[in-house]
């Protein structure tokens, strides 16, 4: 039997994974997904980086664990926050552990059959995303929003149906509060 090495490391102040691969999403990776397409070619003339991802992933076989921190900078497109694509598993039956580390916002998940929770995060809160949710962090807070994600090294990511029809609800700005609301462009 040949056995993998164990692995430890030390989460960086800023987020970073020393070693894991680097991915970038800038606002320009994310074409219709926010709803004010004014504010949205407004903001691309600087295309800020939305968020970057650190991952340290396995093999995709059953079993193993992969882990990423993400690093969720503050912003908006008009009134809605930055967020996260937001995802199903390609495996849809595949759980998902999220820990906060740093800065404030929350989850939105939501059933294939758009059922939506939302989940507030501060550091230290745990959330468990069940089989079947898709799943996308928000950043209510003016710093950057770091959480780790622990998931199954099959999971994979499915990210069409979200890019398509959205969350049923927004995450907004509106009155120097959070709020969330009904997303016009949302069809069942
Ligand atoms: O949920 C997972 C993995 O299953 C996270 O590591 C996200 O992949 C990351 O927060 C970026 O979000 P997406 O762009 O993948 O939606
Ligand atoms: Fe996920």
């Amino acid at each position: 039997m040949e056995y993998k090495k164990p692995l430890g490391v030390k989460i960086e102040e800023n987020g970073v994974i020393p070693g894991a691969k680097k991915l970038v999403r800038r606002l320009s990776d994310m074409k219709g997904y926010f709803l004010d397409e004014e504010a949205y070619e407004e903001l691309l003339k600087e295309d800020p980086v939305v968020y970057e991802v650190y991952a340290v992933e396995q093999e995709e076989k059953d079993g193993d664990l992969n882990f990423a921190t993400t690093v969720l900078y503050p912003g908006k497109v008009g009134k809605e926050f930055f967020f996260t694509k937001g995802h199903f598993h390609a495996r849809a039956d595949r759980a998902e552990i999220y820990y906060g580390i740093k800065g404030k916002g929350g989850m939105l998940l939501q059933t294939p059959e758009g059922e939506v929770e939302w989940i507030p995060m501060e550091p230290g809160t745990v959330v468990y995303v069940p089989p079947y949710w898709a799943h996308r962090t928000v950043n209510t807070g003016d710093e950057p929003f770091i959480f780790l994600a622990i998931y199954p090294a099959d999971a994979g990511h499915d990210y069409g149906s979200i890019k398509e029809k959205g969350f049923a609800k927004l995450v907004i700005e509106e009155d120097g509060e959070v709020k969330l609301v009904d997303n016009p462009r949302w069809k069942e």
